[in-house]
């Protein structure tokens, strides 16, 4: 039995009728499958774990955005039944970065192909990611994103990804660089006038946004990347370069690796996983290697 998790509110409720269309093909092929719908936000989390408790699954299938996949990593994490994405948000950063099809019958198509293989997983302060975890000017983005009224009616609009920008340019504006001490595995260093750490699981977040181009899902690394030392013009002019990653050989990035990170800061600073918010500083990250099964 394949269970479906459905956020209807993805993509400012483009969810629902991809979901409809996707029941259709089910039906269609006479697949065998139950279906729940998220009816508030962390829900997905609480459904995955009855579903794992109760029922023997053949697979667990998000269809919804980064936060609708956000909250079924966090319930699955501990059993070995693989995760199928039907993605159905406004940014779909897990499905770009896995190379999962954007289009629902496609995406179907590979979860039904049966063929799952390993990913990492992040943590962070307990709670698990599988794309990106942003410290700092970017957390404060997501934030703002979050709590904007226009994000739905953007993404009504299928223009989504203007939200972001906005609040990009919102905080650029703002936002106050801060100290910040980090330690990557064994090696700590102190930083001045940080603007972002990106902790990266996979090469993209925001809708697109190639923050380490070069992180992959499987090689049991994070690709972590440093902003520090800019002038906020000088940002601004960056900022277009990361949708292709070309950012990475400006003065003001640096890019290491590691599995272990921690994170504190002289004033408290937000972070954000997943596109979720998830507090604010001191951070404790470390990497689960080959942690979920993904169709
Ligand atoms: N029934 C519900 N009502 C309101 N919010 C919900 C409901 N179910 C889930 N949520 C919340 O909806 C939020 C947004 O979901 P999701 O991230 O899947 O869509 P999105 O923001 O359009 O896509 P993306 O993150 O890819 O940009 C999540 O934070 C989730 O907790």
């Amino acid at each position: 039995m394949y269970y479906f998790i459905v956020n209807n509110t993805s993509g400012g409720g483009k969810a629902s009728e991809i979901w409809n269309h996707t029941e259709t093909i089910l039906q269609n092929k006479n697949i065998h499958y139950r279906v729940f719908h998220t009816q508030h936000a962390n829900h997905g989390s609480t459904l995955v774990r009855d579903i794992i408790h109760k029922e023997k699954a053949r697979a667990i299938i998000a269809v919804g955005g980064d936060g609708t996949v956000h909250e079924v990593i966090n319930g699955l994490t501990g059993s070995s039944i693989p995760l199928g994405i039907i993605p159905a948000g406004s940014g779909n950063d897990f499905c770009r970065g896995l190379g999962i099809p954007m289009k629902y019958n496609k995406a179907l198509d590979r979860i039904l192909q049966d063929e799952p293989k390993l990913m990492d997983v992040g943590w962070i302060n307990g709670r698990y990611f599988g794309t990106v975890a942003g410290i700092g000017f970017d957390g404060q983005v997501a934030l703002e994103t979050n709590k904007s009224s226009n994000k739905k009616m953007l993404n009504l609009a299928k223009i989504g990804r203007v939200s972001y920008i906005m609040n990009v340019l919102k905080v650029l504006f703002y936002y106050q660089p801060t100290n910040v001490e980090l330690q990557v595995d064994s090696k700590q260093t102190k930083h001045k006038d940080v603007w972002l750490i990106a902790i990266a699981n996979l090469p993209c977040y925001a809708g697109g946004m190639y923050i380490c181009p070069d992180a992959r899902n499987n090689d049991e690394l994070f690709d972590i990347c440093i902003l520090k030392d800019i002038s906020r013009w000088k940002l601004l002019r960056l900022f277009p370069s990361v949708f292709k990653g070309k950012h990475i050989n400006h003065p003001a990035i640096t890019i290491t690796k590691g599995k272990k990170v921690t994170i504190n800061s002289n004033s408290p600073i937000t972070a954000h996983s997943d596109g979720e918010v998830i507090g604010q500083t001191p951070f404790n990250i470390r990497l689960e290697p080959l942690t979920i099964s993904i169709l």
